[in-house]
């Protein structure tokens, strides 16, 4: 199954439950505009490198649309598209004002300099910047992309349009962002963890915790948890992974890591795995928080934690999401367990359009409300219909757009 044909199964499942007429499915299934450009810039070696560059429009009924840029190799239309279309489910499950989109490069971040990952980042917005905007189409950060791309973004889309901060979110703090948005993602996840380990009556202090993807979204829900008394044991990112019995420390692995090139490579606290057998360990909870597509047909039988929170976006293919469901893992999925992120996009862009600022606390304690809500109505909705949490989250985010592309009717 294809990454787009994913994302359209879960959606027809949701949609059956609710009982989604034929001509309304197409409407909220076929992107809006899916834009492919050529991105070409000189290398710091003086010659021309030219790659790919998409940005997927998926759904505007609910409000501008939004969702992040991708810098990988591995980075296509249809991978792309798919992650639009769950950008406009995840905006609606937690229920802000906006539609789904996604963007990237197919490009290997670590192959540039910094340069060069600015010229590339400027380059692809000299393509797009006219179908972006902050009324039309909202970027922020995702895999390969942090603060500094988001402000090299805003930079070369004031070139054309004149000055205007809420075009894009994840911008840094000194550069019109927001305090909080960086954590925003993986504390989204940790605050989600605690949240199903409460419902199952579990511990934090007696909860044996494996995340793979130590990046933006991976190191802060480790953080997170550790704070919580959970016992990180495994961590990993491409180097290979990580693995402590009694808990590794989480804030030193963390030093390393800014020390160390963004790699955890080296990391001597702990036993070296290989990479992938993260994923099999004996834990109480897995949380992927890398690529998508990690846990599929071929290892899925050798998946052992009874619970998975998907942090990263679509690590679970749908052949694996039936072998899991049948034999009782407890699965958090992405458009609700990573949401955080896009939430505290939300304040951002809020507060770009009118220059007013919120602090740290105030961030956190609006992201554990949005969050929350959205959990206890896809909780208890997965309850009442005897559904996953999967096809509980689709519903209710299908639902809300299908209400509004209603109400807005044909336009
Ligand atoms: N950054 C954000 O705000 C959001 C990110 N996400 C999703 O979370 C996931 C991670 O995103 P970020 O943390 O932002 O990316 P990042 O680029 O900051 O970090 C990615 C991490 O994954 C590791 N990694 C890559 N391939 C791996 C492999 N084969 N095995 C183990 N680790 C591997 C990298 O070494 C790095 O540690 C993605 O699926 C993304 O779509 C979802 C919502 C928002
Ligand atoms: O913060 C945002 O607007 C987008 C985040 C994103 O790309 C995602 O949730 O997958």
């Amino acid at each position: 199954m294809k990454s787009s044909e994913a994302a359209q199964f879960y959606f027809s499942r949701a949609a059956d439950q609710l009982g989604v007429n034929e001509s309304m499915r197409r409407r909220l299934m076929i992107p809006r505009r899916e834009i492919q450009v050529q991105v070409s810039f000189e290398t710091d070696k003086g010659e021309v490198a030219t790659y790919v560059g998409y940005r997927v429009q998926h759904n505007n009924a609910r409000g501008p649309m939004k969702g992040g840029f991708r810098y990988h190799p591995q980075v296509d239309l249809d991978e792309i598209r798919s992650l639009a279309a769950l950008m406009t489910v995840k905006t609606a499950v937690v229920n802000i004002p906006y539609g789904g989109a996604k963007g990237g490069i197919a490009v290997d971040p670590r192959t540039l300099s910094l340069t060069e990952k600015e010229r590339i980042t400027r380059k692809f917005i000299d393509q797009i910047h006219d179908v972006i905007g902050p009324d039309i189409d909202i970027p922020a950060p995702d895999m390969g992309t942090d603060s500094q791309t988001m402000a090299w973004i805003m930079s070369q889309y004031n070139k054309y349009h004149g000055f205007n901060p809420g075009v894009v979110t994840g911008k840094p703090v000194e550069y019109y962002g927001i305090p909080g948005r960086e954590e925003a993602t993986g504390r989204g996840v940790g605050i989600l963890t605690l949240k199903v380990l409460g419902r199952l009556g579990r511990k934090p202090q007696q909860t044996r915790v494996a995340i793979q993807g130590f990046g933006n979204v991976g190191s802060h829900a480790a953080k997170y948890l550790a704070d919580a008394e959970c016992k990180v044991v495994a961590i990993s990112d491409v180097s290979g992974a990580y693995y402590r019995a009694d808990g590794l420390d989480v804030l030193s692995a963390i030093r390393h890591v800014n020390q160390n090139n963004n790699s955890l490579a080296g990391f001597k606290e702990a036993e070296k795995l290989p990479g992938d057998q993260l994923l099999e360990l004996d834990v109480d909870v897995l949380i992927p928080a890398a690529l998508g597509g990690v846990i599929h047909e071929a290892n899925v039988d050798r998946v052992k934690a009874p619970i998975i929170i998907e942090a990263a976006n679509e690590p679970v293919r749908p052949e694996a999401d039936e072998i899991l469901a049948n034999k009782g893992t407890l699965l958090l999925p992405d458009i609700l367990a990573n949401a955080g992120g896009v939430t505290v996009s939300y304040f951002e862009w809020a507060q770009n359009r009118q220059f007013y600022h919120w602090n740290l606390d105030r961030v956190r304690q609006e992201l554990e409300r949005v969050m929350s809500q959205a959990f206890e109505t896809v909780w208890d909705l997965s309850r009442a219909r005897k559904v996953s949490l999967r096809t509980a989250a689709f519903m209710v985010g299908i639902e809300r757009v299908a209400k509004a592309t209603a109400l807005i009717g044909v336009a």
